[in-house]
């Protein structure tokens, strides 16, 4: 903990620490950039020095030659300038462009490995908006900002150097000044960094309502709720407007506190050596030189007090990267995984587990769960709303890991397994399918990214989708649109069917629709699914009879745990829940369908 009782000062642009490995990567960008900068300072430095050595000397001498000497001299440090700067600008902006592309990647694959747990509590919006905003941000810090802070302490140092040089006691008087203008600088930056997160913070959460809002504008036109999502949005956005205003207030203040501070003691110190050259103590040239050595002192460190404040911004931006990156996922692969049986069998089991969300820790979802599915089995589960069936799905993709007991595959402890090992051999289509943008092709491929043509193909048509495919424009290159938006709840589910058949794995999860398919896809992606549940271990959340009457067995799920099971007579002779779900929710849909004649 002493480090954070670190001093303020230290702790103000410690975030900005996470960037130095990325820089280090870049050793031959970062070496070109202060070559040129330094001589590009090193040029600019020696201008006051030639303009002396014309007033003193040239001037005075009415010497035409050395006048002239003096500008070739001029005209190539012209030239060197400003071959020096156009690299240096070159280097630096290279180098912020390259790190902020590391840093992105870096944060995003990070962030997709990250545990469902993770974004049960953080909205996606916000990681988004770290994502481009923030960086962008650090983008200026490490390009541009920093080629100015190094550019302006090169200059600073130079020119406070020269002065020294060139008159000893008048630098003495800029030098006692200093502390007076450095304090403040600080003490503002400090200050400038909080506001800046706050602005940053609050544009996160405007971003994450504005997200959530466009992806769901037909259900917000639905609902007429545009005037409320605006006044929320424009709300949202004012507030980051007030945020950022109260950074750059601050920013201004420092920035105009410091060149009045710089400046003041620069025309103090002047004043005080014109009365020196009256009294004959000085030249006038070396007065001259003085005043531009000053000049470039005082102009750098007016500019570096703006470049303290942006990284100060910057520093907020890179601490809450930094809090992304040091999230550690829920769920990891332990040291040594063991290796599950290859072909792998199938069989999932669950002893006693106990399981709450860890976003509500205190309410338990699974109390004392414990069932077995043998390989090639197919079992339906069928429960109350909020029985806990889609949570058994989440554990058995290990999302979550139980409080306590076990859950198995092969026999195998999830927890000793990899997760990415153990997700290969499941499959499922859930009840809610994400068809992501690109195209019908892409989109069945998405979990087997090898997968040839015939073999899409031939999954599209063991899922009874390769129909409607054919009939689209172009076919499996059809773009989908964002979130398959172009394609029918059916067709969806086909699809995501598909997917599922190509990946042929040995164990399927099926969370059955019931959302409204019309009489023909509902046959349609029921024989799809027929063909997918064959010769595989099937877990089903079942809400249709037809696919309860098919399992070999169902259980029934009440508040996390399983009451009755059997098979469809067996339960229904049992006279419990089951009869009483089955009452109800199959033999109104065996009622709908008599009414419409099917
Ligand atoms: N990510 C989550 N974070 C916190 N609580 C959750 C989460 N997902 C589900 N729950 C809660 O866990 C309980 C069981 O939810 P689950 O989705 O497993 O029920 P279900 O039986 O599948 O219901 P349905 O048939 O309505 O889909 C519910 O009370 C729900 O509110």
């Amino acid at each position: 903990m002493t480090e954070k009782d670190d001093t303020s000062r230290r702790r103000s642009m410690k975030p900005l620490m996470v960037l130095v490995p990325y820089i280090l990567r870049y050793r031959g960008l970062v070496a070109g950039a202060i070559v040129f900068l330094a001589l590009a300072a090193a040029t600019t430095l020696a201008l006051p020095a030639a303009v002396r050595q014309m007033v003193d000397h040239g001037f005075k001498q009415q010497d035409s030659a050395q006048i002239n000497g003096t500008f070739g001299l001029l005209v190539i440090m012209a030239v060197v300038l400003a071959l020096a700067s156009a690299l240096r600008y070159y280097f630096v902006i290279t180098i912020g462009e390259r790190i902020v592309a590391d840093l992105r990647r870096d944060v995003f694959s990070h962030v997709v490995r990250l545990s469902p747990s993770f974004f049960d509590v953080n909205q996606s919006g916000e990681i988004v908006s770290r994502l481009t905003a923030d960086t962008t941000q650090i983008k200026s810090a490490v390009g541009a900002t920093a080629s100015l802070a190094l550019r302006n302490t090169i200059l600073c140092l130079g020119a406070v150097g020269m002065m020294i040089v060139t008159s000893p006691k008048l630098s003495g008087l800029v030098l006692a000044s200093i502390p007076l203008i450095v304090f403040p600088l600080v003490a503002f930056g400090r200050s400038v960094r909080a506001r800046s997160r706050a602005a940053q913070d609050t544009l996160a959460a405007a971003s994450a309502f504005a997200g959530e809002t466009i992806a769901a504008t037909r259900t917000v036109q639905a609902f007429t709720h545009e005037a409320a999502a605006d006044s929320r949005y424009s709300g949202a956005v004012e507030n980051a407007y007030e945020a950022a205003r109260a950074a750059i207030k601050s920013r201004s203040f420092l920035t105009g506190f410091a060149i009045a501070l710089v400046f003041g003691s620069v025309v103090g110190v002047l004043w005080y050596g014109a009365n020196t050259v009256l009294a004959g103590e000085m030249s006038a040239g070396t007065l001259g030189q003085f005043l531009l050595y000053s000049v470039i002192a005082g102009g750098s460190l007016g500019a570096l007090s703006e470049v303290w404040g942006e990284f100060a911004q910057a520093s907020g931006a890179a601490e809450r990267l930094s809090e992304l990156l040091r999230e550690v996922p829920a769920i990891r692969a332990p040291a040594q995984p063991k290796p599950l049986p290859s072909p792998a069998s199938g069989r999932v089991e669950f002893a006693n587990i106990h399981f709450a969300y860890p976003s509500r820790p205190g309410k338990e979802t699974l109390t004392g769960l414990t069932f077995g599915v043998a390989p090639g089995e197919t079992v339906a589960i069928v429960g109350p709303s909020g029985a806990g069936k889609s949570t058994v799905f989440s554990l058995v993709l290990r999302f979550y890991d139980p409080a306590s007991g076990s859950v198995r595959f092969d026999g195998i402890d999830l927890r000793e397994l990899t997760p990415e090992e153990l997700r290969r051999q499941i499959a499922i289509v859930p009840q809610d399918v994400t068809i992501f943008s690109g195209t019908i092709r892409d989109n069945i491929a998405f979990g087997t990214p090898g997968a040839t043509r015939e073999a899409v193909e031939q999954a599209a048509r063991a899922a009874q989708a390769e129909e409607f495919i054919v009939r689209l424009d172009k076919g499996y290159d059809t773009e989908v649109g964002e979130r398959g938006i172009t394609l029918s709840g059916g067709q969806r589910q086909r699809i995501a069917i598909a997917r599922a058949i190509l990946k042929n794995a040995p164990v399927l999860l099926l969370d059955e629709a019931t959302s409204a398919l019309d009489a023909e896809s509902e046959t349609l992606v029921q024989k799809a699914l027929d063909g997918l549940m064959r010769d595989r271990t099937t877990i089903v959340i079942a809400h249709r009879l037809a696919t309860v009457l098919k399992a070999d067995r169902i259980l029934v799920m009440d508040q996390g745990r399983i009451v009755e099971e059997g098979t469809h007579e067996s339960l229904i002779r049992q006279g419990g829940l089951y009869a009483k779900l089955a009452r109800l929710q199959f033999d109104q849909g065996a009622r709908a369908f008599e009414a419409e004649g099917i």
